[in-house]
């Protein structure tokens, strides 16, 4: 009674008027209640790792300007592939390290069914039949001006390069690639990929589109790691996204849908939260968020400085890639996090 009755400070007061009496900290004053009301959780199966691979044997070989990520040599990409499986993530994304030697005009090594690639996915999925795995269409690992498709002088052309970019599909898919992922930002290939595909029987392969990828100075790493960097001429900008468009994405998301995508994927992802919720909410399409190797470069320098939290910055930030909308996030600090999401 003494408590109902209890009169509380003119400074309590004039809170409880402001606020309604709803204190919205009582909800965050405990561990348990603040599990207990969380919205979004991130959890193992929402990873892809992304990992490179390199000719050779027995090589597992940092790449400069990603802290903690390697290129691995097909048998050691097996063993990565083992120890993703043990930690139950469900899918491995593929991208290779190209030699120069095995680089030309035309990216044609792309559609070489023993290519790297090609090898790496047979090895795994013959060791390891229950991962997925997820191979990139895009012909910059191959081409020996770093471009994504076919140049003619200055120009990227659209046409002939879906072509190669379907037969590119095409050798991945034979060789056990679960899911292709066109990354090139060609019009149409979709649809054709689908095309290819189902004319060779392999109904069952999924696509996941690059539907918004941006033009974005945060690939710069990665391009390091697959050994376009110093190829490169130019920039990528008459097919890839400009950054200052978010209705274009929808419109550009809407047209790999109508081909057959599968699955949808926003790249880079920090970035483009808004898009990611924009897509999510237009189609209610599984949605994915690429974290590029920038976004993990910016993040681990931070982190090799001392100015990050490791853990505690790629929770938060891999949690708020889901409550943008994504199903799934392709992430270098996959086997990682999910470590530790395994350990809890
Ligand atoms: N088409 C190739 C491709 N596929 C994935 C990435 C970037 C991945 C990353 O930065 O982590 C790129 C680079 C690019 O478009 O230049
Ligand atoms: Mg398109």
């Amino acid at each position: 009674m003494d408590r109902i009755e209890g009169k509380a400070s003119e400074l309590t007061q004039r809170i409880d008027t402001v606020t309604g009496g709803r204190r919205m900290r009582r909800l965050r004053r405990t561990d348990w209640a603040r599990r207990l009301v969380r919205e979004t959780s991130l959890s193992i199966n929402d990873l892809i790792w992304p990992i490179f691979v390199v000719d050779g044997n027995n090589i597992v070989k940092p790449v400069a300007s990603m802290p903690g990520v390697h290129r691995y040599s097909v048998d050691r990409a097996v063993d990565a592939a083992r120890e993703a499986a043990d930690l139950g993530i469900p899918v491995l994304a593929l991208f290779p390290y190209t030699d120069p030697s095995r680089r030309d005009e035309a990216g044609s090594e792309a559609y070489n069914p023993d290519n790297l690639v090609c090898r790496a996915t047979r090895a795994i999925k013959a060791a390891i039949p229950d991962i997925g795995i997820m191979c990139d269409v895009a012909l910059d690992p191959y081409t020996s001006h770093g471009h994504d498709g076919l140049m003619e002088g200055e120009t990227i052309l659209n046409d002939p390069t879906v072509e190669a970019l379907c037969r590119q599909a095409l050798v991945q898919a034979e060789a056990g690639c679960d899911i292709i992922g066109p990354s090139d930002m060609m019009d149409g290939r979709v649809s054709l990929i689908r095309e290819t595909l189902d004319g060779h029987g392999l109904r069952d392969t999924l696509i996941m589109s690059y539907a918004a990828k941006y033009a974005s100075a945060f690939y710069a790493p990665f391009r390091d790691a697959v050994g376009s960097a110093s190829m490169l001429k130019g920039d990528k900008r008459t097919y890839q996204m400009d950054y200052g468009n978010g209705d274009e994405a929808l419109r550009e998301a809407a047209q790999d849908i109508a081909e057959g995508a599968d699955m949808i994927m926003v790249k880079p992802g920090l970035p483009y939260l808004d898009i990611l919720t924009r897509l999510k909410a237009e189609f209610s399409m599984p949605t994915f968020a690429y974290q590029t190797s920038g976004e993990y470069a910016m993040m681990m320098a931070a982190v090799g400085n001392g100015w990050l939290d490791e853990e505690r910055g790629t929770m938060e930030v891999l949690t708020a890639y889901k409550r943008a909308g994504a199903d799934g996030i392709l992430t270098y600090f996959a086997p990682k996090v999910a470590a530790r999401l395994k350990a809890r």
